[in-house]
């Protein structure tokens, strides 16, 4: 197939579709071929006689996530078996500010730039959309531009489409800001979200599973929709960690005085999960991608002393409703003895880490994951079940609950094990602390989701 060697030229071609490519054939009898599962979208507004597909070419054909570039093609007429693709410009990319689109350069493998060249900017264009642009140059450049021109301009009314390259990370910075800030907001900006980070457990979970090209087919087709947001009160004395686990800042109280307030929209968890989130979180193994985790997590599980994995203790109390009565009872976990302790506010945490089979992408569920301690090789074979459609949930050991609330009091001495991770951000709590989740009635952001 001719997909990545082929030049395409600035001719009109002639098109027709068979067994999912799409043919085309220049004036000089030229011929390329597109599959239909690279088309982003095919545009007719410009001329209707001759439509514009928009597609991604990708030099590895077998890797799917790989980013390729976006190119664009007219064609002579549109063969019926292209109808579906047809989109016109959606009205969140009409604003009359300029599409924002941030950048941030260290997120992956530091991809987000490469992705920007070769895909997104190609998009902008060839849709005719006006756009500025922001690289991040440190790990405050999201919150900084979000505190300096999103808020503001949500705080006005003024419709805005940020396109985020990014992981989750910059999605959960503009959760910080929006949140936190005691201003109203009156017009929550709308997201797109074009992959670029480790997990991208958000984007994975609304479906952008094909690398990052996925978030321009969301982008030309997708819904707005509210972004369920959760909030993480933590006992005074907690600390933020930074740099890579080197310093400490305290994360102070609230105005009340009697806890801190985080939001999050991702994930919260303790125990092995946090730790090799904060484990793995360094400049050395963030160069191994998704890898990082299993590198991270076979330390904690397989110590080199050859003792066994440690045994995090503390209590965790939940409730549930029943979907019938809508009687809720609190619950507690039957041991407090812990090994895994994920609470999901998504499905998947990665592309094919299906951690809470039962939450609906953006539906406002927060899922409890947990085990208690076990052999390292049966944390194994349950965590491989999770990459196998998320079957670990129907297994006897794991403790799998959709939640209304839960509280985690800690009782470890070690504050190497009292390291909770709070959508990617790692806290201390203090000897003796707790951690409640509650569920967060404001809607202050838009994702658009792939329609
Ligand atoms: N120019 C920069 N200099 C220093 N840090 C940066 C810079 N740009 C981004 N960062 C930081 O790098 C991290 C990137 O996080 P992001 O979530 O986007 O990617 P990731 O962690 O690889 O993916 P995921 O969260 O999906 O697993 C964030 O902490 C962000 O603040």
């Amino acid at each position: 197939m001719a997909t990545a060697s082929f030049k395409w030229g600035s001719d009109v071609y002639s098109a027709e579709v068979a067994e999912d490519v799409l043919h085309c054939t220049s004036h000089e009898g030229a011929q390329g071929t597109i599959k239909l599962s690279n088309i982003v979208g095919v545009l007719s507004t410009n001329s209707p006689s001759t439509p514009s597909v928009l597609f991604v070419v990708k030099p590895d054909d077998e890797n799917e996530e790989a980013p390729g570039y976006l190119q664009k093609i007219d064609i002579s007429s549109l063969p019926p078996a292209l109808s579906q693709f047809l989109v016109t410009v959606p009205d969140y990319l009409k604003h009359s500010e300029p599409v924002q689109v941030i950048i941030s350069v260290t997120s992956g493998t530091q991809t987000a730039q490469a992705v920007f060249q070769d895909l997104v900017k190609p998009f902008l264009t060839h849709v005719g959309l006006e756009y500025e642009v922001h690289e991040t140059k440190s790990a405050q450049t999201i919150k900084e531009l979000a505190q300096s021109q999103f808020l503001d301009r949500a705080c006005s009314g003024i419709p805005q489409t940020i396109i985020l390259l990014s992981g989750d990370g910059g999605l959960v910075d503009l959760v910080e800001v929006f949140y936190e800030s005691s201003r109203s907001v009156q017009t929550p900006p709308q997201i797109a979200l074009v992959p670029c980070g480790t997990g991208n457990a958000m984007a994975s979970s609304i479906g952008l599973r094909s690398g990052p090209a996925s978030g321009l087919v969301a982008l030309i087709r997708g819904a707005p929709t509210p972004l369920p947001t959760f909030a993480a009160r933590i006992s005074p004395g907690s600390q933020l960690v930074i740099d890579e686990g080197r310093q400490r800042v305290p994360l102070g109280v609230d105005a009340h005085g009697s806890y801190r307030t985080l939001y999050c929209a991702v994930v919260v968890s303790w125990a092995l999960h946090s730790a090799l989130v904060a484990d793995s979180d360094t400049t050395e193994y963030r160069k191994f991608g998704r890898e990082r985790f299993k590198m991270a997590a076979n330390k904690l599980l397989y110590p080199s002393d050859g003792t066994e994995p440690h045994r995090f203790n503390g209590k965790i109390t939940y409730s549930t409703v029943n979907g019938q009565t809508g009687e809720v009872s609190q619950e507690t976990t039957d041991t407090n003895e812990h090994m895994y302790v994920v609470v999901s506010m998504v499905p998947r945490l990665e592309k094919n880490f299906l951690i809470s089979p039962g939450t609906e992408p953006l539906g406002g569920q927060m899922h409890l994951m947990r085990w208690g301690p076990i052999p390292a090789d049966e944390a194994v074979r349950l965590v491989v079940l999770a990459y196998q459609g998320g079957l670990h949930v129907s297994e006897k050991t794991v403790t799998y609950a959709d939640v209304e609330q839960l509280r985690i009091e800690f009782e470890e001495d070690s504050e190497h094990w009292r390291r909770v991770c709070i959508d990617g951000n790692i806290v201390t709590v203090e000897k003796g602390g707790w951690l409640e989740l509650h569920k967060e009635p404001r809607q202050l952001l838009h994702v658009i989701k792939p329609c």
